[in-house]
């Protein structure tokens, strides 16, 4: 599994906090907006769905009122005044049916008079029928001299809901004789009422009067009821039309109304309140799961930029710094972006590698001043035995790999005590110093002095056979005698000298030399033992 740095880690927390934040800032906001604009649709849904049952009414209704207009004027060419007579009678029958005929939402025309008779076609009414006494007739002397408003009743005979429009009939001396009225089905009205909304299913409109009565509703068991609740919220007659909301106790509702003065109807149409939340809340939800989906797909995207460009670089120059430090030939082959990071990454590792570079230099003079130090001898700055033993070694390994000659030396002051008791010790030293010095000058370069302990040295000689081991020694004891030493003390050694051979080896050889060298001294010293 991919493992996530810690800056990584970090960056993806902060760049979250941050989508998180700023999500919750434009939800809200994206919210209330939505909100806003899903009521506002709603109140035009509604006010749109008003308008257009208040035209189809007040079209539905218009030319049945110019027809009760038009019939109760003088100028129908129907006196009133004469109802009694059998002419007139028939000439209103007559107008009645004609009208009846073109007019097709007409249900019935038909005129009441003072004594409380009924002029009707196709129509019985019942034996104790009193015109007087019924809903239209009253409802038109009170609206005297203009026409009633459009009241609803029940016809007597069907049952059936009508609303009726009525007017005044006047004799000459503008005294009323009886009342025109006509009756109109509420059917198309009613249906028109009912018709179903898509978006809003709970939408539904009907009229009431200015009273609250309920005229016309498409739940035929409500006209004829008050509709308190809402119309305890109905603003006063000066507001033509508006919107509303309230509560009937079970559901919150939002309204439309408007009024058809004319007629004294309030058309209003009404929806549940649930019904417009619900569509709201699917788009703000909707809405918000993609500013969601998006907000985090931008952080993921923005954290991964950040991390290809910050990170990576980061962690590649971790990995190649301590691929350096711990030596590797080959290292990762990255390029470094062409920017502040790639230039930082960049010099950081050239830095560790200068660092190390310099690390490895001091630590090889280190290791140089170590080794010489653990192969000189520190009186005389010549080799050591244990260098000694090195140079033994080596050339044994080559007389056997390569049957190359070598020949060594070893030889010891003489009666060296005295220097020291006479003289002291540390002239004893530059004794030794300068002992070392005069040899070193006078053996060859390829040859290897020694000192093997005390007043006791070693010469190691490659290349060289006994006879001219001979020739060496005679040199170094030449060199020995003819040099003026301090205090003039005169210096003389014993040596032995021997060329390996195959029946030799190291330990054997350097025990046969070291005898010579007792030999030597044994038989008068200052001499050279082969
Ligand atoms: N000054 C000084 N004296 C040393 C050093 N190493 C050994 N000696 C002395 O060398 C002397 C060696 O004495 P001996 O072994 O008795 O031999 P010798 O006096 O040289 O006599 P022969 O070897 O028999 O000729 C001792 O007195 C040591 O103290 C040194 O580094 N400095």
């Amino acid at each position: 599994m991919k493992q996530f740095s810690k800056l990584h880690r970090q960056i993806f927390s902060i760049t979250t906090t941050l989508a998180l934040i700023t999500i919750v800032i434009i939800s809200v906001g994206i919210a209330s907006l939505l909100y806003t604009q899903g009521i506002d649709n709603a109140e035009s849904v509604l006010r749109n769905k008003n308008r257009s049952v208040t035209t189809l009414i007040n079209g539905y209704v218009a030319p049945l009122r110019k027809a009760v207009e038009y019939t109760s004027r003088p100028t129908s060419g129907i006196d009133h005044n004469h109802f009694r007579e059998q002419e007139t009678q028939e000439k209103i029958r007559s107008l009645f049916e004609i009208l009846q005929n073109t007019i097709p939402n007409i249900h019935f025309i038909f005129s009441g008079y003072e004594d409380g008779s009924l002029l009707i076609n196709d129509y019985t009414p019942p034996s104790d029928f009193n015109a007087v006494i019924r809903p239209w007739y009253q409802a038109a002397i009170k609206s005297h001299p203009f026409m009633s408003d459009g009241i609803p009743y029940q016809d007597i005979n069907s049952k059936k809901w009508v609303v009726s429009f009525g007017k005044t009939l006047v004799d000459a001396g503008n005294k009323i004789v009886g009342v025109i009225s006509i009756d109109a089905g509420m059917d198309a009205i009613v249906k028109a009422l009912a018709i179903p909304d898509e978006k809003y299913p709970t939408i539904y409109n009907f009229v009431m009067d200015t009273e609250g009565k309920i005229l016309i509703h498409p739940d035929k068991t409500l006209p004829d009821t008050l509709h308190q609740q809402i119309f305890s919220h109905l603003p006063g007659k000066m507001h033509a039309s508006g919107s509303l909301s309230y509560s009937d106790g079970e559901q919150k509702r939002l309204a439309h109304f408007n009024r058809i003065d004319e007629l004294g109807w309030i058309v209003v149409t009404e929806v549940n309140l649930s019904d417009i939340r619900q569509p709201i809340v699917k788009t703000i939800t909707s809405t918000l799961l993609m500013i969601v989906i998006g907000s985090l797909f931008t952080t993921w995207l923005m954290s991964s930029i950040l991390s290809r460009h910050l990170i990576l670089p980061l962690k590649k120059l971790q990995k190649r710094v301590q691929d350096i430090t711990e030596g590797k030939d080959e290292l990762d082959k990255y390029v470094f972006p062409n920017n502040e990071i790639g230039k930082i990454s960049e010099a950081i590792e050239k830095l560790t590698e200068k660092a190390l570079i310099q690390k490895n230099i001091e630590l090889k003079d280190k290791n140089a001043l170590l080794s010489t130090i653990s192969h000189t001898d520190q009186l005389t700055s010549i080799a050591n035995r244990r260098k000694m033993m090195e140079v033994l070694h080596a050339e044994v390994s080559l007389y056997q790999r390569k049957h190359r000659p070598f020949s060594v030396l070893m030889f010891d002051i003489d009666h060296f005590k005295r220097v020291n008791d006479s003289f002291g010790h540390e002239v004893g030293d530059q004794v030794l110093v300068k002992l070392a010095q005069v040899i070193k000058t006078t053996i060859r370069k390829t040859d290897t002095l020694g000192r093997w302990g005390g007043e006791e040295f070693v010469i190691v000689c490659p290349n060289t056979d006994q006879k001219m081991a001979l020739t060496i020694a005679e040199n170094v004891f030449l060199a020995i005698h003819s040099h003026t030493f301090p205090l003039q003390i005169n210096v003389t050694v014993s040596l032995g000298l021997s060329e390996f051979t195959i029946n030799h080896s190291l330990e054997s050889i350097l025990v046969e030399i070291d005898q010579k060298m007792y030999r030597a001294k044994q038989t008068g010293r200052n001499r050279i033992q082969t």
